[in-house]
């Protein structure tokens, strides 16, 4: 039976939702797989807040009201777990990791992780990632002239960086070539397999399988070595054991050591796709919008000091709203899935256990009846009261938020401060000749074939623009 075939035999569960048949589904196969953003932008205008999926068994629900939303993910949450295709597929790389965990004992690995996420923390790892922000641009802007720079890249190895340096307290540079190509390998295939409506065995000798374990391999090395290093590291009396990181932690937690190579591979991928990919947007909707970098150039060059990890909370107001506007336009995380462990009632329609609820913040950050104009790049609507905030989840929402948004907010603001400091960032072809990449739903969305920008040295700047 081809592809096509099963899908039209799929024999969904009516519970008198509108949405795409069978045979909708079926011809629309290869656009989903290559472009589930604006497959899912099209049936929500099409069929509305509420959109019901053919697939076998329990219903499967496209949820857009920003009032279902809220209680799936938090009102609701304790009957709304992660037992999903999309957490499944991961969890085949992470292991039951913070992120991927669909189990109840997700709570006690959490509360182990948070202390590395607090400000006191992040206060004090705030150098580490102003010195990963610095050495990235050193060592890819040598030129003392305009140069076409792959943003995406860019910010890739600079992401890794910084989480390694913050949550490890380890330079991973000997690691990072290995890491990247081992978690972009792993994501890739992680999307492959959550997209995959045929499941194959784990142990079935398929290529995917094989660069699946390939690439778990890698991680599974270079967590090891970060673990024995820290492990053979001399500990000064009244020090806590193996420090006070998140690698620290997670050693003198009691947790074994799968556990622990679990939780570092989930905030090595969590941590590093998602802030690679927002900073990546954020610097083209900078390029584009030449007023709202110089804003931000001059409210971070007005700082007393350099940027830290926690200045983004109230002191640089309008550096935070531009980070939380390409938010809104890019949510790096484009879906988030749960399925109901009782019946339940979704948009007032009563919906059995085992409902799949998918949940596009894509989708919800572009609704015109909260956000004005929700394709402009504003970020003054974030300065104005209240604006959109029940309809804005880049970090998701309710118990499973985002352990990281802290860091990851910091850390936006640290990485633009270092780079606008010293440099201007333009578009290669000028405004009227530019074309923004496609954007491709990966794990987290990324610019589809990278983003040049141009990157010029400031005093290089034409005008003598300064920072
Ligand atoms: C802009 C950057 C980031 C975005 C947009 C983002 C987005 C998200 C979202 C939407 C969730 C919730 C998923 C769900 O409810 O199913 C999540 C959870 C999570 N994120 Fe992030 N994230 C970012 C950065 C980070 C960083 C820097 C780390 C760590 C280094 C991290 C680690 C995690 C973990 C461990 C979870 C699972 C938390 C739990 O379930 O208890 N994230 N993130």
């Amino acid at each position: 039976m081809t592809v096509s075939e099963r899908l039209q035999a799929l024999q969904p569960t009516e519970i008198g939702v509108p949405g795409p048949t069978s045979t909708d589904m079926a011809r629309a196969f290869r656009s989903v797989r290559r472009d589930p953003l604006t497959f899912l932008g099209q049936v929500q205008q099409r069929y509305g807040d509420l959109v019901s999926f053919p697939v076998p068994g329990a219903p499967a629900l496209l949820v857009n009201d920003p009032d279902d939303v809220r209680h799936v993910l938090q009102t609701g949450a304790r009957h709304w777990g992660k037992q999903t295709v999309q957490y499944a597929a991961l969890g085949r790389v992470t292991g039951p990791g913070l992120l991927a965990s669909a189990e109840p004992n997700w709570i006690e690995h959490r509360r182990l992780a948070a202390p590395a996420f607090h400000h006191e923390r992040l206060a004090a790892v705030s150098d580490r990632v102003r010195s990963a922000a610095d050495d990235g641009v050193r060592e890819a802007l040598t030129s003392s002239g305009p140069a076409v720079v792959d943003v995406a890249s860019l910010m890739h190895r600079i992401g890794l960086d910084a989480v390694g340096r913050a949550l490890f307290s380890a330079d991973l540079g000997g690691h990072a070539d290995d890491l990247l190509r081992a978690s972009s390998a792993a994501a890739e295939i992680v999307v492959k397999l959550g997209r995959s409506i045929l499941p194959t065995a784990e142990w079935a000798p398929t290529r995917t399988n094989l660069r699946l374990r390939a690439a778990r391999r890698r991680l599974d090395t270079v967590t090891a070595q970060l673990m024995a290093d820290r492990r053979a590291r001399p500990c000064a009396p009244g020090d806590v054991p193996h420090g006070d990181d998140l690698l620290g932690l997670l050693l003198d937690s009691g947790l074994t050591d799968p556990e622990i190579r679990d939780e570092l591979v989930t905030m090595v991928i969590a941590g590093h796709e998602t802030v690679a990919a927002s900073l990546t947007w954020t610097l083209m909707l900078l390029a584009e919008d030449q007023a709202a970098q110089d804003r931000l150039r001059a409210e971070l060059a007005a700082l007393p000091g350099p940027v830290s990890l926690l200045d983004h909370r109230d002191r640089i107001p309008w550096t935070r709203a531009v980070i939380d506007e390409a938010l809104r336009l890019f949510p790096p995380a484009w879906v988030i899935s749960r399925r109901s462990d009782r019946d339940d009632v979704v948009g007032g329609v009563d919906v059995p256990a085992g409902t799949l609820a998918i949940i596009s913040p894509w989708l919800v950050h572009r609704r015109p009846d909260v956000w004005a104009d929700p394709d402009e790049f504003r970020p003054q609507r974030f300065l104005e009261s209240g604006a959109g905030r029940t309809a804005y989840l880049p970090f998701g929402q309710g118990p499973r938020l985002c352990i990281g948004r802290e860091l990851a907010l910091g850390e936006m603001a640290v990485v633009l401060g270092r780079l606008l400091a010293t440099h201007h960032v333009g578009l290669p072809s000028g405004p009227s000749g530019w074309r923004r990449p496609a954007p491709e739903a990966q794990v987290a969305v990324h610019p589809r074939g990278g983003m040049p920008l141009t990157l010029t040295p400031l005093s290089g700047v034409a005008g003598g623009r300064r920072g």
